[in-house]
């Protein structure tokens, strides 16, 4: 029996299998048993070169890269060719981009990669038309904007989601706080900080055993939190990936303002028509938020700064991580920076190592 069809065997079992505290544990072992040959049909076949697992030959440029996935004709490539200069083909048919097309969102002095992809459809995860390949390439990415065909019904999301989640991908997730770490010997130590609600000694003994992870050590901090699910997640975290999601409604030019009204009040969404030039600014800004990065403008002495070129930082860094994107030595003959921006109490403020900079704010370092 193949690995798919032995998926397809334990998804039948537990869609048979009634829930009640008697089943909870088998159950449990199912989803472990799931996890593992799902990670597996994931790994290329042996002697299959660039197999069924690896993502489309992109290398990454810029600062980041965001993925746009979603079913067919849902817009991606119209948005791509809207805040690129590179041009992806349109059309009202299926499937219309058959590979990865990248191009370059140029935002205040930051590149950001923007990676075009192929339609994908239910059953994606498990290998249909290039789903396997487009979800590698997700998987690949620091923001998946996932684009919505905003007169199509609501099930559209959900379906792209258990995809991304059949593969290892959790949307706008923390990893779970549980602590799992493999020893040579000693058995299995299980700890608990209270009382658990959704996951207990008995489950996680079962699936570590099936696991054959027979020496280990256990810590659930989250216990009000912690789940199956997420303790399955701890143990396959090397096929894990925690990545921010944008959902992003097209065509709202199609649909009613009250549908409209709602759509833009989900968490984590934007809406926009390409067709009519809608929201396509508001969107990449949301992307950008998103990111958690920032622009950092240097000035040298009395002369203009340069906003075409910016330094990219994570959210809340220091001076000092400044300093580090210059040049590695920097710090060493660091004095003090003037600081114009969000992040000054007064412009230009004077400011060492520690201070915490914000969003385009504009920095002169000066040396000793
Ligand atoms: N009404 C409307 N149509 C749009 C909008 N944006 C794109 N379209 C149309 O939707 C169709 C599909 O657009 P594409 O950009 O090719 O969609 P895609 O998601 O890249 O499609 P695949 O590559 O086939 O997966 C085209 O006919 C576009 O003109 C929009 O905002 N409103
Ligand atoms: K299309
Ligand atoms: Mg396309």
């Amino acid at each position: 029996m193949g690995v798919s069809e032995k998926i397809k065997e334990i998804e039948e079992e537990m869609r048979r299998t009634q829930k009640n505290k008697a089943t909870e544990y088998h159950l449990g072992l199912l989803k472990g048993k799931l996890a593992r040959l799902r990670a597996q049909l994931l790994e290329p076949a042996p002697g299959a070169g660039a197999g069924a697992g690896t993502g489309f030959d992109v290398s990454k440029s810029g600062d980041a890269r965001i993925a746009l996935v979603g079913f067919p004709s849902v817009g991606k490539s119209t948005l791509l060719s809207k805040i690129t200069k590179t041009k992806s083909e349109v059309a009202a048919y299926s499937f219309t981009t058959l590979t990865a097309i990248p191009g370059v969102l140029e935002y205040g002095g930051a590149e950001i990669q923007i990676l075009d992809l192929p339609g994908i459809i239910e059953g994606a995860a498990e290998g249909k038309g290039r789903g396997r390949q487009v979800i590698s390439a997700a998987k690949t990415s620091d923001l998946i904007m996932m684009v919505l065909d905003a007169t199509k019904k609501a099930e559209q999301r959900a379906l792209l989601e258990t995809e991304l989640e059949a593969v290892g991908i959790r949307l706008n997730r923390n990893p779970p706080n549980i602590y799992l770490k493999p020893k040579k010997a000693g058995g299995m130590k299980i700890n608990f900080m209270n009382t658990p609600k959704n996951l207990d000694e008995r489950m996680i003994y079962n699936i570590l055993r099936d696991y054959k992870m027979l020496n280990c050590e256990v810590l659930v901090r989250d216990e009000n939190e912690a789940t199956v699910d997420d303790f399955i997640d701890v143990i396959m975290a090397a096929h894990r990936k925690y990545i921010k999601c944008l959902y992003v409604y097209n065509k709202i030019d199609c649909i009613s303002m009250e549908f409209l009204d709602q759509l833009a009040h989900e968490d984590h969404t934007v809406v926009m028509s390409c067709e009519l030039d809608l929201g396509i600014n508001d969107v990449v800004d949301r992307a950008w938020k998103e990111l958690n990065l920032m622009r950092i403008y240097t000035k040298r002495k009395g002369v203009e700064p340069n906003f075409s070129e910016a330094l990219i930082v994570r959210q809340d860094s220091t001076v000092e991580d400044v300093c580090d994107q210059v040049h590695r030595t920097l710090k060493e003959s660091f004095k003090y920076a003037l600081v114009w921006g969000a992040s000054a109490r007064h412009v230009p403020q004077r400011v060492g190592l520690g201070h915490v900079v914000a969003d385009e704010d504009v920095i002169t370092i000066v040396t000793k």
